[in-house]
């Protein structure tokens, strides 16, 4: 297996480039299973996920290619509409082609995802949506079967605003008899990226990146080209990286508005945040002491989940108290004891964790429990004093794309060795 070796003491310095949307690329590419025409996605990420999902694609009926960022997608027809337990096994967002199937052949038989490292992540409210829009829906032998000859519009309120039931429902409904509303949706950029993807397509979708969307269903939709926005986590990565290590970095390629709530706690920190807007990108630099921060993740536009490990390693060397507050998942803390093992003293109460900042943090071995918290164990390898070694890093290429070599062109020592 291999692991990562970081070098300790290392300030982050440079520009880098950020890649396409992981999590916006993730459903998109399930959205293409709606059209028999041809789709064109550039500035798709070379990641594990995205090979996983062109996988799950191919066995459902999916021709594709893909390279140098581009995807180039047809399914003339879905010749199997099952996605099994060893693909969802992989990766949860396989589940994602459940509405599109639904929408395009009437059936949809995916396993169960199971839980995994940050959280039980239940699918009710994907089945729920499914439900109000007539299909039936069947569970046994550790899959779920869903049916409906014709799919229709309904109003469906979502008791949390999940981003994958937002996303699962609005691509069931794009092709469904009638309107479709669905209520306290998640806002995410994600969502809109998909959105506009599949208004291109011809779908009518209206208040994507609002609490109430709005779906007209269509007869049929067509072949699109799309250009995946770019990836605000990734984004937050090396901003929270170049603040913890005292550096330099701009990060190019963002979208400064889907970075507002990690750009005001940068701030607040005392770190220095400048946007370019002529070039799409952010200047991100510390150079003083820092300050404690209370941080609490919250659903899109709150501060995300998927930061919350990174702003944890940043804090482990910041002075004082911080308090961060996880409640999107109930288990998304898995990081703390592998900090800890680096000289963190991080507590956990129930759904807080109380970081007293330390002085230095020592190079260990550690493992990634899950993808952030990898990344999050590769910037406490930078501050650290001595050398880190990440193990388990599978997790962190499930999302990052180049993710040593980008921070080496920012003067890290990070090498990838096997075992
Ligand atoms: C591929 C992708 O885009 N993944 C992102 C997506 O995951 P994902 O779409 O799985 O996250 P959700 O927004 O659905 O989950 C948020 C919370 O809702 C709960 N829930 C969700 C669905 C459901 O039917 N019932 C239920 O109770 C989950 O267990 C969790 O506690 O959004 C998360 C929250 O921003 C991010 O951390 C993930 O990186
Ligand atoms: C949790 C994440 O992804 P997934 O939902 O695919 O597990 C993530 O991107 O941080």
């Amino acid at each position: 297996m291999e692991k990562f070796v970081v070098e300790g003491k290392q300030r982050l310095t440079g520009r880098v480039k950020i890649s396409g949307a992981k999590n916006a690329a993730l459903p998109i590419l399930a959205g293409a299973l709606l059209t028999g025409g041809t789709v064109r996605l550039t500035e798709v990420p070379e990641l594990t996920d995205i090979y996983t999902m062109l996988e799950v694609l191919k066995a459902l009926g999916a021709k594709y290619t893909f390279s140098e960022g581009e995807v180039v997608l047809h399914t003339p027809e879905i010749t199997s509409a099952e996605a099994p337990y060893e693909q969802v096994r992989k990766m949860r967002a396989s589940f994602l082609v459940m509405g599109p199937l639904l929408a395009r052949t009437g059936r949809a038989r995916i396993s169960l995802p199971g839980g995994c490292a940050i959280g039980a992540r239940p699918i009710d409210l994907h089945l729920k949506g499914f439900e109000a829009l007539g299909a039936k829906i069947e569970m046994g032998h550790g899959y779920i079967e869903a049916t409906a000859p014709k799919l229709k519009g309904n109003t469906v309120y979502l008791d949390f605003p999940s981003v994958g039931a937002t996303e699962n429902i609005m691509m069931a409904a794009v092709l469904a008899e009638g309107q479709t509303i669905i209520e306290n949706a998640a806002e995410e950029p994600e969502i809109v990226d998909l959105a506009n993807f599949l208004n291109n397509m011809g779908a009518k979708i209206k208040g994507a990146g609002t609490k109430v969307i709005r779906i007209t269903g269509v007869k049929d939709l067509d072949g699109v080209n799309h250009t995946v926005i770019p990836d605000r986590i990734e984004a937050g990565t090396f901003m929270i990286g170049a603040v913890a290590t005292h550096g330099e970095v701009i990060v190019e390629n963002v979208i400064t508005d889907h970075l507002t709530p990690l750009i005001a706690k940068l701030i607040e920190a005392g770190a220095e945040v400048i946007e370019d807007e002529d070039q799409n990108a952010l200047l991100v630099r510390s150079k003083g002491k820092l300050k404690p921060l209370d941080i609490k993740t919250l659903p899109y536009p709150g501060f995300p989940t998927d930061l919350q490990a990174q702003m944890m390693a940043l804090l482990a060397t910041v002075p004082g108290i911080s308090v961060v507050t996880e409640t999107v998942f109930e288990n998304r803390f898995m990081h703390v004891t592998e900090l800890n093992r680096m000289g963190a003293k991080i507590r956990i109460e129930g759904r807080s964790a109380f970081i007293e900042g330390v002085e230095s943090l020592t190079g260990a071995r550690v493992k990634a429990t899950d993808l952030r918290a990898g990344a999050a164990l590769v910037i406490a390898g930078l501050v650290a004093d001595g050398v880190t070694e990440v193990g388990h890093i599978f997790h962190i290429d499930r999302g990052y794309e180049r993710f040593e070599e980008k921070l080496r062109g920012l003067g890290a020592k990070i090498y990838r060795v096997g075992d």
